[in-house]
């Protein structure tokens, strides 16, 4: 039996591959941003713990900036307004320039989405372990690395440690074939398949693209697939390298060069799935088949054809009640009817821009829309490019003027709109054809309405006011588009920006390689734990939605905060009080009084704490008081913040069981969860169910043990894996430390004064 491609860079980046229990994967690149960095650098702090390869880090900043014109820029602490926002990016600020990590700070172009400017950069090479502590990380799976993300305690770890606890996740082939009609673009593949598999269809998985159309794609095109794979529940996504791959990669400033690119070139091509290589799942799609698409719901798996209807709940009643009660609540959020066509719904923003369509070919595709069109005049639209570094190409391209010829709103470089983090959110009620990648209640601002769609059709919306068929305006006589570039991006310019004095990475420079700060010196001998965890007896509070989302137990709005404490007050906000008068919801369940104290959340429906990686959502219902979630499923990344947070989540696939479990929930009966014994009984002793944990997190939670500590015992094998990798392959070190300072590039801005001369 053959491998796949996962199986072979997950294999190869084993530790210890006869470490079964707890395997680790060396992490080759670590990309870190403001948001969920406070706390993992503080913990380090906290138990002296050094982070172990700085020359391997490298750091920006997206989320919190603001996107506003930065001609009168200084420094973050003077053009951030927002207290809580400032304080991230400046303790940012402070730990890099502390542990000496190369960042993209606000006053360099290259600052920008971590997702793009990773690529970008060519941080991420084929055959790589990257990671990163946020969920579109598997958008660097399109250079054919595995691309991997987590939370918090995961990034502390991969700091401490240059590796990642990860097991081996399934395999799930999407094979995509034939050509893409006109119009279509990759967003609308990945949002078909998505409307065919849900949102937890690939859960437990690593997805590869494969097939005709996908080799046809440009690597920015299959940077959108891999991007939202985490919206179909898979752990990541890639694509086999190949030309394209390698053409896009060529002369990036952290992509090898000379007789290293030669070497890298030789291994590049061995990187693919073994034709007899065994795929757990597979899913075929008939490129022919995809139209330009939308999502109409709150979920991102709720897609329809842009000339289709918005389903009825009555159709799922008697064979899904679950999916009907979705469609009910979604329809309600969204204040849509059943049966109404996809062209009858009005807007009043668009928003292009996020990790997963800001790139420069996105841009591109959206300018040959909007050239010598107009925005409607009641929509206020809004183009946020990626990074410094696309926004500098497409004002060099004209496209900027083209933008703002047709009345959008030309910003600088974040993550802006996708989630109400910095200033640009949607007021409640306001709806917006968004390029983004999530639909969540509340993803884009308090009763903020989503529909996600590809940059061509956020166009089209903006002109029309309304969500509208981009093929309307193929052939029309202004502004008309080719198919062809619009599907594959066009020509392929270079995106990043001028080189004064190109880097070269050579093996000769290996000779005086960073030395990792290993941990003997300096480790503490009694380090902070999780809280153990044992037998536990409590009124499980009863849950009954489908695909509970990180978003929606705690809302990006709070994920500025850099303690671990303190967000149980927020935890559900958008279900337990009211949007406008900010009261307590009576209904709600965690606000009814036996609930209030409620240690265990029972909930029936699958796919619990499915989307972001945010660890918040788990320090959220820690702080308000859960020990312990039983569901009938997770979605990965939540599942794994748990346990590091001595939070246990069990997964409860006997359904009657978990009614019994949620009976006894409503009843207002006490469960007891016992650990060592694997079981939960009721009241009276009772067995209700048995159920299974991995026995490293069985360990961990009885001991209240941390991962790091374990870890760190493996130091050895560690340092002896990390020099085999540096023989072998030699052009992935000694690169990040050879970028070079903004001003020496000429890519600082000119009013800045926090410019690093690194
Ligand atoms: C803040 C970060 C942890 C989060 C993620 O993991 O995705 C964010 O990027 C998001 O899109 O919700
Ligand atoms: S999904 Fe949105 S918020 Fe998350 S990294 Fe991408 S652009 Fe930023």
């Amino acid at each position: 039996m053959g491998l796949t491609l996962y199986d072979k860079i997950y294999q190869q980046h084993l530790v210890d591959p006869d470490n079964k229990t707890a395997p680790l994967q060396y992490v080759d690149a670590h990309l870190i941003f403001e948001v969920p960095t406070a706390q993992a650098f503080d913990s380090l702090r906290r138990n002296s713990r050094p982070v172990r390869r700085t020359d391997l880090t490298l750091a920006t900043v997206d989320h919190n900036v603001p996107t506003n014109n930065r001609s009168q820029y200084r420094n973050a602490a003077f053009f951030v307004k927002e207290p809580a926002a400032r304080t991230q990016i400046t303790l940012l600020e402070k730990n890099i320039t502390e542990h000496k990590i190369k960042f993209f700070s606000m006053s360099d172009r290259r600052q920008g989405i971590v997702h793009v400017v990773g690529p970008e950069q060519g941080l991420t090479l084929p055959g790589s372990v990257i990671f990163c502590g946020d969920s579109h990380t598997p958008t660097h799976g399109a250079v054919g690395a595995l691309a991997l993300s987590g939370g918090t305690s995961d990034i502390e770890h991969v700091l401490a440690t240059q590796t990642v606890l990860q097991k081996k996740y399934k395999n799930f082939r999407v094979c995509v074939e034939g050509e893409l009609g006109p119009g279509v673009y990759s967003k609308d593949i990945i949002l078909h398949l998505l409307g065919q598999i849900g949102t937890a269809g690939a859960t437990g998985c690593v997805i590869e693209f494969c097939g005709s159309t996908i080799w046809n794609l440009s690597m920015e095109a299959r940077m959108v697939l891999c991007n939202m794979s985490i919206e179909g529940g898979a752990r990541s996504g890639l694509v086999a390298p190949d030309d394209v791959t390698f053409e896009y990669l060529k002369g990036r400033p952290l992509v090898p060069s000379g007789d290293d690119w030669e070497k890298a070139l030789a291994y590049w091509q061995t990187l693919h799935s073994d034709v007899d290589a065994y795929w757990d799942f597979t899913v075929e799609i008939d490129a022919a088949e995809i139209v330009p698409s939308i999502t109409w719901g709150t979920s991102p798996d709720d897609v329809i054809p842009i000339t289709g209807r918005i389903p009825d709940p009555v159709d799922y009643d008697g064979t899904n009640p679950f999916k009907a009660a979705a469609i009910r609540r979604a329809l309600k959020y969204m204040d849509l009817k059943p049966n109404m066509l996809a062209v009858d719904i009005k807007i009043d923003r668009v928003f292009i821009g996020s990790c997963t369509n800001s790139r420069i070919e996105d841009l591109r595709a959206a300018a040959r829309v909007a050239k010598g069109r107009k925005v409607a005049e009641s929509v206020y639209a809004m183009i946020v490019p990626g990074s410094g570094l696309v926004k500098q190409q497409a004002e060099k391209e004209g496209l900027d003027v083209i933008f703002k010829e047709a009345g959008f709103d030309w910003r600088e470089a974040g993550c802006s709109m996708c989630l109400a983090m910095n200033p640009d959110v949607l007021s409640p009620g306001e709806r917006c054809a968004s390029t983004t990648n999530r639909n969540f209640e509340g993803r884009q601002g308090v009763g903020g309405r989503t529909h996600l769609v590809s940059p061509v059709m956020a166009v089209a919306a903006a002109i029309k006011g309304r969500m509208a068929d981009v093929r309307e305006f193929l052939n029309a006589e202004n502004g008309s588009i080719n198919v062809t570039q619009l599907t594959l991006g066009g020509e392929q310019v270079r995106s990043y920006g001028p080189v004064k004095e190109p880097i070269s990475v050579s093996t000769s420079d290996l000779v005086d390689d960073a030395i990792p700060n290993r941990p003997t010196q300096h480790a503490k001998t009694s380090v902070e734990g999780i809280p153990k965890f044992d037998v536990l007896s409590s009124v499980a509070a009863p849950f009954d939605m489908q695909n509970i989302n990180t978003d929606l137990i705690i809302p990006g709005e709070y994920l500025k905060t850099v303690t671990r404490t303190g967000l149980g007050s927020n935890l559900f906000r958008d279900l337990r009080y009211d949007t406008k008068t900010h009261q307590e919801i009576p209904e709600f369940i965690l606000n009814q009084p036996p609930y209030r104290n409620s240690q265990i959340l029972v909930c029936t429906g699958e796919n619990f704490g499915c989307g972001s990686s945010r660890e918040h959502a788990v320090w959220s219902l820690v702080d308000f008081g859960f020990r312990c979630v039983i569901a009938p499923s997770f979605a990965s990344i939540f599942f794994n913040n748990c346990g590091k947070n001595g939070l246990l989540a069990i997964p409860v696939d006997d359904l009657e069981a978990l009614k019994e479990i949620h009976a006894n929930g409503v009843a207002n009966r006490e469960i007891r969860v016992d650990l060592p014994n694997q079981d939960i009984r009721d009241a009276e002793g009772r067995l209700i169910v048995k159920f299974e944990v991995d026995p490293y997190t069985k360990h961990c939670l009885i001991n209240g043990l941390d991962d790091i500590s374990n870890t760190l015992a493996s130091e050895e094998k560690i340092y002896a894996f990390e020099t085999r990798q540096k023989k072998t392959f030699p052009w992935l070190f000694n690169r990040i430390r050879k970028l070079q300072s903004p001003r020496r590039l000429g890519l600082d801005l000119p009013s800045a004064m926090d410019v690093l001369d690194w």
